[in-house]
């Protein structure tokens, strides 16, 4: 044992021998060593960074699938919302050009000056960091001359540092809006997108006959007019538009414009404080400390759950819950009528707790997360910076650091440690805006669905789920079909199928026309395709066969059972869709609209609602009657070629609808009707009749012969009804006279 012990020593003194040579070799080059470390850890930095941002880190994202569909084709594969999916970062790309379209736009000179603040902001905490050790250093030496002066400059450093925020705060707010303006206007360039006026559209007969197509109408089928139509009933893929084009684009935003703050200043500062912090207390402890901080930080990142998908499903359901309430205040009238509450509560209730179980999932996953979060960000990063803040004081005269009396090391000690508070608490940013970068990329999925679908939508590309008729192979064959729509002043169906957007096929080929003078009268059961034929020729349903022949939809007024009435004016209600100065362009003054009224019998409304100018929610101030007369009204102001009255006279008197009629006929408008009211047929020459079986039948319309078989039949309809009765009578004869034979 001690000839073991004896022949080991001198191999220790060598080794300690060697560990000295080693040592002083590396203080003679320390100052080379050094820098090379501080340069490899900022660039450390910045590619950690390049790497967070460009969805390269390693890490598990936790992203799953939610937040819809994708595009078809190269795309289509099912949207995740997670930080890490390439799709993230290909998608945010397309919206950064949306919201920053030039390097000279308005938002990007509010994001160089947003960096510009930022970048001021790192200076002036390190000037602070610098001044604190300061102030604290002469606090101890007890020198109050000293003090003073470190205080007046605190204070000076005040203005510039409270100005510097303030504005960090409202640019970020700015640019927040700012993106939501763009992103806004970019959505309802598409949802809304008017229809080609016919001068503009149809008026060249260079453009119509070069294609033998009608332009405007073609547009309506492949370029997305009327998109916010087509969106809602030709595709299953967006519910509740209204929560994509508000809460969604402004979340998105309001992140966008956080992040940008969230991550690139707390780089900036963990880069700068560490730069100092390394020529505080060396590089080597800074270094070792990155390393430790970064394996913490990539298993937390592991563990981090997936709050991107967890925002994009937040967001869907409460676009339901909002749909409910707001499908109840539409209804609201036929819902007390029919005291239809507990179902209604039951409906919302079950959209809040849909809402409200997912979002105590995930308070409850964030409890744990946060405790995680928490425990290494602050506690063990915590303890290792005071480790580094110890190397100066323990390790310092060993390393050739600057020794000194009690003053010095305060000094060192408080801005080291200012600067690792600091640097941590940027590091911690940095961490905490993984979930903030995973919500947006919850929002960026969410706000890249609505775009993709429009852009589906627009180019005609539908995804509805199918009624089973569809799938039968006749019928999926006429969905692939597209048919012809060409200009014309008459109305002609040729061969044209009717299709419902479930792929339910109403009418296999339709043949009929409608001359201009010669009124159409549409009649059949429920649901056999009345309306849906004016919405192929209002150009909102595909034309999947056959060849329409039909001016453009602008030549028509479309007037429903329950017509719509707009936001505005008495006058707008009137006028629709026009302004005042279109209505002034076409030569139209309130007196005119006054004599239009007149004819419908509603003059008295203009005096009793307080004018032209009044403004009120008229769905509900008129009643059933005054609103038909309103759209009645609205069709004399428009006198289009063509009129599609569906169901429209079902709350007027006889006498109205007759004045209607014959209004309509003197001002030229050939009209076409669906309606179920015998009244009606005399004012029409041509009868387009459903057998609700598939089949129809065109044919001219001879009211007085129609209505005199009509009577005929009633009359014998009611007779029948009597033969029950005078069958029994008839019987009750029978056992009287019996009865009268036996007593004889
Ligand atoms: N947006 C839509 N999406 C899917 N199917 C629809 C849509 N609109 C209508 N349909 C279907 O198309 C069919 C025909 O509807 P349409 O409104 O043309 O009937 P209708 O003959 O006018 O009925 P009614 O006399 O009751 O008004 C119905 O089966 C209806 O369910």
């Amino acid at each position: 044992m001690s000839s073991s012990s004896s022949s080991n020593k001198p191999s220790v003194e060598v080794v300690r021998a060697n560990l000295r040579k080693f040592l002083n070799v590396y203080l003679q080059h320390r100052p080379v060593v050094q820098r090379t470390l501080t340069a490899g850890f900022v660039l450390y930095c910045l590619g950690t960074t390049f790497a967070a941002w460009t969805g390269r880190a390693s890490t598990k994202s936790g992203g799953g699938g939610g937040g819809g569909r994708g595009r078809r084709g190269k795309d289509s594969k099912k949207t995740t919302a997670s930080p890490n999916d390439p799709l993230f970062h290909i998608r945010l790309k397309r919206l950064l050009r949306i919201v920053i379209p030039s390097l000279k736009s308005r938002e990007a000179a509010m994001l160089a000056l947003h960096s510009a603040f930022l970048v001021t902001r790192t200076g002036i905490s390190l000037y602070v960091a610098e001044l604190d050790g300061r102030i604290v250093s002469s606090l101890v030496t007890a020198q109050p001359a000293l003090f003073l002066m470190n205080l007046t400059k605190w204070l000076l450093v005040a203005i510039p540092a409270t100005y510097t925020n303030s504005m960090l705060e409202y640019l970020q707010s700015e640019l927040g809006l700012a993106y939501r303006t763009r992103l806004t206007k970019h959505a309802l360039q598409t949802y809304l997108d008017p229809i080609i006026p016919p001068s503009s559209s149809t008026n060249n007969p260079n453009e119509k006959s070069a294609v033998g197509l009608l332009k405007s109408d073609q547009d309506a089928q492949i370029s997305g007019e009327q998109l916010f139509y087509k969106l809602s009933n030709l595709d299953d893929r967006i519910k509740n538009a209204d929560q994509y084009l508000t809460v969604d684009i402004q979340q998105f935003s309001n992140k966008l414009a956080e992040i940008y703050s969230n991550i690139a200043k707390p780089v900036l500062d963990v880069i700068l404080y560490n730069y100092q912090l390394s020529r505080n207390v060396g590089a080597e402890g800074l270094v070792i400390l990155t390393i430790l901080v970064q394996t913490s930080a990539g298993l937390l990142r592991a563990i981090t759950p997936p709050f991107g998908t967890y925002a994009a499903h937040e967001a869907k359901l409460e676009g339901e819950l909002r749909f409910t309430h707001s499908r109840l205040l539409e209804s609201a009238e036929e819902v007390a009528l029919y005291h239809g509450e507990e179902f209604e509560k039951n409906v919302i209730e079950r959209g809040y707790f849909a809402l409200v179980k997912h979002a105590n999932r995930v308070l409850r996953i964030r409890v744990w997360h946060g405790m995680a979060e928490e425990g290494v960000i602050k506690w063990v990063w915590g303890s290792l910076g005071l480790c580094i803040c110890a190397i100066p004081v323990f390790a310092g005269e060993m390393l050739g650091m600057k020794g000194g009396d009690l003053g010095t090391r305060t000094e060192g000690f408080v801005t080291n440690r200012r600067l690792l508070l600091s640097s941590s608490d940027a590091f911690g940013r940095v961490m905490y805006s993984y979930k903030e970068l995973a919500e947006l990329a919850g929002y960026t999925a969410r706000v890249s669905d609505l775009f993709d679908t429009m852009e589906d939508v627009k180019a005609g590309h539908y995804q509805k789920k199918l009624v089973s008729s569809a799938k039968v192979e006749d019928n999926a064959k006429m969905l692939q079909g597209r048919g012809k729509i060409i200009e014309s002043d008459e109305i002609r169906f040729d061969q044209v199928p009717l299709i419902s957007p479930n792929g339910d096929v109403l009418v296999k080929s339709m043949s009929f026309n409608v001359e201009p003078g010669k009124h159409l009268l549409v009649v059949g059961p429920n649901g056999c395709g009345k309306s849906s034929l004016f919405r192929i020729l209002g150009g909102l349903w595909p034309v999947y066969g056959g060849t329409v022949y039909k001016p453009p939809a602008r030549s028509f007024t479309y007037i429903p059972q329950r017509p719509y009435l707009c936001t505005g004016t008495l006058r707008d209600q009137i006028i629709y869709p026009h302004s005042q100065v279109e209505m002034k362009e076409k030569g139209t003054s309130d007196d005119d609209l006054l004599k239009i009224l007149e004819v419908v019998e509603m003059g008295h409304i203009v005096e009793r609602e307080g004018g032209w100018d009044t403004v009120r929610e008229w769905r509900d101030a008129l009643s059933g009657g005054d609103k038909q007369r309103i759209a009645m009204a609205r069709l004399f102001y428009h006198k289009p070629k063509y009129a599609i009255l569906d169901e429209c006279t079902s709350a007027v008197t006889l006498e109205i609808e007759k004045v209607m009629y014959d209004h309509a006929t003197a001002l030229g408008i050939t009209l076409m009707t669906v309606s179920h009211r015998p009244s009606l047929w005399k004012y029409h020459s041509m009868v387009l009749q459903y057998d609700g079986a598939g089949g129809y039948i065109f044919t001219e319309l001879d009211a007085e012969k129609r209505l005199a078989l009509q009577e005929e039949k009633q009359d014998l309809e009611h007779k029948l009804l009597t033969v029950p009765k005078l069958k029994e009578r008839l019987e009750e004869l029978k056992a009287v006279k019996a009865e009268r034979e036996r007593v004889k």
